[in-house]
């Protein structure tokens, strides 16, 4: 006997055998099907201990059969593998009731860890079924954001603590509100309070209310956000520009579950679930004493660290058609993005993360009156040093062309740094390269065509605007157009 039989359901022949493979070596007995309708006469044959089935088969999706499944073998746990790696597929799986969710493709030794601990938990524990939801809130299927999904989804049907890490911009609050949306609460209000953005002597009373009198101008008694919360979610952006009296008093509503307003004495019970965020290094805060290590180990239950864009360059091509269909239906021109201007973006450092890039195409679509968005413009907007340049539209072009600095510029900075004797130069390396770059070839191309701005900027291929705005900053000579 096996330590019990798994029932696998893909319509992938040769997923079925390599499943069936490593799960027989781990000890399981196993069944495969191809067909929705075959795995759904096991089940309602009482077979099986365990499901592992992909989302879409010839017969039936699997998140149709999955409501039904639970409905006649609650305890039977459910593992879905899905190829769509959309946050939806990660909050549908975890709504119909999946156990586990399993992002196509994944690693065999996570399955059988997870078959392992789905066997062995103990059983009568089920997962509310929730109404469908279609509005995608987050967008990008990284290996990165998928993480996140899943770690999202396995949250759902909790109320525990959670706290969100990453740079600015890069979607913190849209995971907390996500996080409401999908979560048991989602009925009960959200509310989302900035530390930063609150003179901090104010702090206490926004947040937990003030009484008649408790203070110079208060004139009345006021609720705080927690009451406003009741029931619900409470967000706390910034949380490490908390000052430390309102740090002290947050602890305590962690710990007891009550406050009291400023100036009021009786303690108020509250039920609101806690999702914290920052962007700074809480530990750092810490061991400088700004921030409450006890208060830290009560926020940071469950973190979820959400990468900076530049990590997930995958993520811009659905991001930006997202953004761009969004402003479409806003009521503005369609436009598409030309393969040469995605790569720029996809190349950018990005450093206000999805906000910068959200806000870009609000520019692109607002700004610009051509239908298709160039590279040229994007180097325009981003300020970026431009790639190769394409053809000019008319001229004659080179046909073999010896360009080549790479070996002059490593010979040089080779030079330069031996020439520091192990010293460091001063900072700003970067950009004082590219500059003794840039001012030459500026020169050199507008010499070539002779002083003539637009063909300058064809042959540089950048945008004759930030063609313009470097020969002011760079200071270079204007040459006057003579007649050829
Ligand atoms: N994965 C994503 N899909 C779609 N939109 C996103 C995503 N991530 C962020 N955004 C959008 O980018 C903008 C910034 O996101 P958000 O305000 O959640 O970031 P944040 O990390 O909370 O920023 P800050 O730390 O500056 O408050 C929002 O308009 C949000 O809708």
């Amino acid at each position: 006997m096996g330590r019990g039989t798994i029932l696998v359901a893909d319509d992938d022949a040769s997923i079925r055998t390599v499943l069936s493979q490593a799960l027989t070596r781990a000890g399981y007995d196993i069944r495969t099907t191809g067909h929705a309708g075959t795995l759904w006469n096991w089940v309602s044959q009482g077979e099986g201990d365990l499901v592992v089935t992909d989302v879409v088969m010839p017969d039936e999706n699997a998140f149709d059969l999955l409501p039904r499944i639970r409905k006649l073998r609650p305890d039977l746990p459910v593992i879905v593998m899905s190829a769509q790696n959309t946050f939806m597929t990660a909050i549908r799986a975890s709504e119909r009731g999946a156990y586990e969710y399993l992002p196509k493709p994944f690693d065999l030794k996570e399955l059988i860890t997870i078959v392992g601990r789905a066997l062995s938990r103990p059983r009568g524990i089920g997962i509310a079924l929730g109404e469908e939801v279609e509005e995608i809130p987050l967008i990008g299927r990284s290996p990165a954001m998928q993480d996140i999904y899943r770690a999202m989804a396995r949250l759902m049907s909790t109320d525990l603590t959670v706290m969100i890490l990453g740079e600015s911009g890069t979607g913190k609050e849209l995971v907390a509100r996500a996080l409401h949306d999908y979560g048991k609460r989602r009925n009960g209000p959200f509310v989302a309070v900035n530390m930063a953005a609150i003179p901090r002597d104010l702090i206490e009373s926004e947040l937990f209310g003030h009484e008649k009198g408790a203070f110079t101008g208060a004139h009345a008694r006021s609720p705080g956000r927690f009451e406003q919360a009741e029931g619900g979610t409470l967000f706390l952006d910034e949380i490490g520009d908390m000052p430390m009296e309102a740090q002290t008093r947050l602890l305590r509503v962690l710990q007891q579950g009550e406050y009291a307003t400023v100036g009021g004495k009786a303690p108020i019970r509250t039920n609101v679930r806690i999702i914290a965020a920052t962007h700074k290094d809480l530990r750092q805060s810490i061991e400088q004493g700004q921030f409450r290590e006890d208060l830290f180990f009560r926020l940071n239950v469950v973190p979820l660290r959400l990468p900076p864009l530049r990590e997930r360059a995958e993520d811009v091509p659905d991001l930006v058609r997202h953004f761009l269909s969004r402003a479409t239906r806003e009521g503005l021109a369609p436009k598409q993005i030309d393969a040469a201007a995605m790569d720029r973006l996809k190349r950018y450092r990005w450093p206000g993360n999805v906000r910068e890039l959200e806000n870009l195409v609000r520019r692109l679509t607002a700004l610009y009156t051509q239908e298709t968005i160039t590279a040229p413009i994007i180097d325009a907007e981003l300020d970026v040093a431009p790639a190769p340049a394409p053809a000019p539209a008319e001229g004659v072009v080179q046909e073999h062309d010896p360009l080549d600095l790479s070996g002059a510029v490593e010979r040089y900075l080779k030079r330069y740094f031996d020439s520091l004797g192990g010293a460091l130069p001063p900072p700003g390396l970067y950009h004082r390269v590219l500059r003794e770059v840039e001012a030459p070839l500026l020169g050199a191309v507008l010499s070539a065509t002779n002083g003539n701005q637009i063909r300058a900027a064809e042959l540089l291929g950048v945008n004759r605007n930030t063609l313009r705005k470097k020969i002011r900053d760079l200071d270079l000579p204007i040459i006057r157009q003579t007649a050829r």
